[in-house]
């Protein structure tokens, strides 16, 4: 992985743009999520191992908003089924290209791995194939609200019995103050990562146009409503969780 740090936000500038997942970021990315994310390394690595529970033999594993591959390599590392094969998708040609890099380094450093396409593309648009898994971790936040239902009920339709979705997400909380404890709480995390006052208020205003975080309540009753038939939450660390939906 790049050991490059996360200083895109480090120097006052003038208008910060919304965020992209562009090549500045790809750079920095794994020092980014890892410092941003409380919880992130725990969560990918027990996402696969969740994930070979789920697995059934001969279908595809879904690593959705795949960035550069942690989940697909965390489900190449844990699941043995037999005929499994992963199918990661993204549609940032920055996060494909370097995620191929990084995959073709696991396949030569280990062997008898599962099969992996990396598919540059819109998840929205994806032909989805029967899965058993299916990994969105910290992606639906990204895709616009009106079309979130519509995503999970694709998903829902594609999954296979035993199979399961795993989300993750940032929460927002519906009790104010709730919110802003575990907001500022969160800010605390980053700032004992290294982050500057200046670096943490950057990106704040970088993502808030395109990052929309949901609550635990309304993602369970968008997942229920998209017809899933039980939400288990597996993790929460400050405001980010991860959940369990079962067909
Ligand atoms: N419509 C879309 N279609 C495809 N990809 C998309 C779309 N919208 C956003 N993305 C992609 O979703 C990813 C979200 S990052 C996921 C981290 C990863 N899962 C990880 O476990 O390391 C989360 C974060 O950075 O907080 C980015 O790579 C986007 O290009
Ligand atoms: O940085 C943050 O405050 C976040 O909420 C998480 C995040 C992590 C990586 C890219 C975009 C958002």
């Amino acid at each position: 992985m790049s050991k490059e740090p996360d200083r895109l936000f480090a120097q006052p500038l003038a208008q910060v743009p919304d965020f992209a997942f562009n090549e500045d970021v790809v750079r920095v990315f794994p020092d980014m999520i890892k410092r941003s994310v409380p919880g992130y390394p725990t969560i990918v690595e027990n996402l696969g191992v969740l994930a070979a529970q789920f697995a059934q033999p001969h279908s595809v594993l879904y690593d959705l908003g795949s960035s550069l591959g942690a989940v697909t390599q965390a489900l190449r590392r844990h699941v043995r089924t037999d005929g499994c094969r992963v199918i990661a998708v993204d549609n940032s040609a920055a996060m494909v290209e370097r995620c191929r890099e990084y995959l073709n380094g696991q396949d030569s450093m280990f062997q008898e791995l599962l099969p992996v396409d990396v598919i540059e593309g819109d998840i929205l648009a994806l032909d989805f194939q029967p899965a058993s898994v299916v990994a969105l971790n910290f992606t639906l936040q990204f895709i616009a609200r009106d079309q979130r239902t519509a995503l999970l009920s694709r998903i829902r339709q594609s999954l296979l019995p035993g199979g399961a979705l795993i989300l993750s997400e940032k929460l927002r909380f519906e009790d104010e103050q709730e919110h802003a404890l575990l907001t500022d709480l969160h800010i605390a995390f980053k700032r004992a990562n290294g982050y500057s006052e200046l670096e943490i208020a950057q990106k704040r205003s970088a993502i808030e146009n395109v990052m929309k975080p949901d609550s635990l309540e309304e993602h369970r009753e968008r997942l229920l409503v998209a017809g899933f038939s039980k939400v288990v939450p597996w993790f929460q660390c400050l405001n980010f969780a991860s959940l369990i939906a079962l067909p």
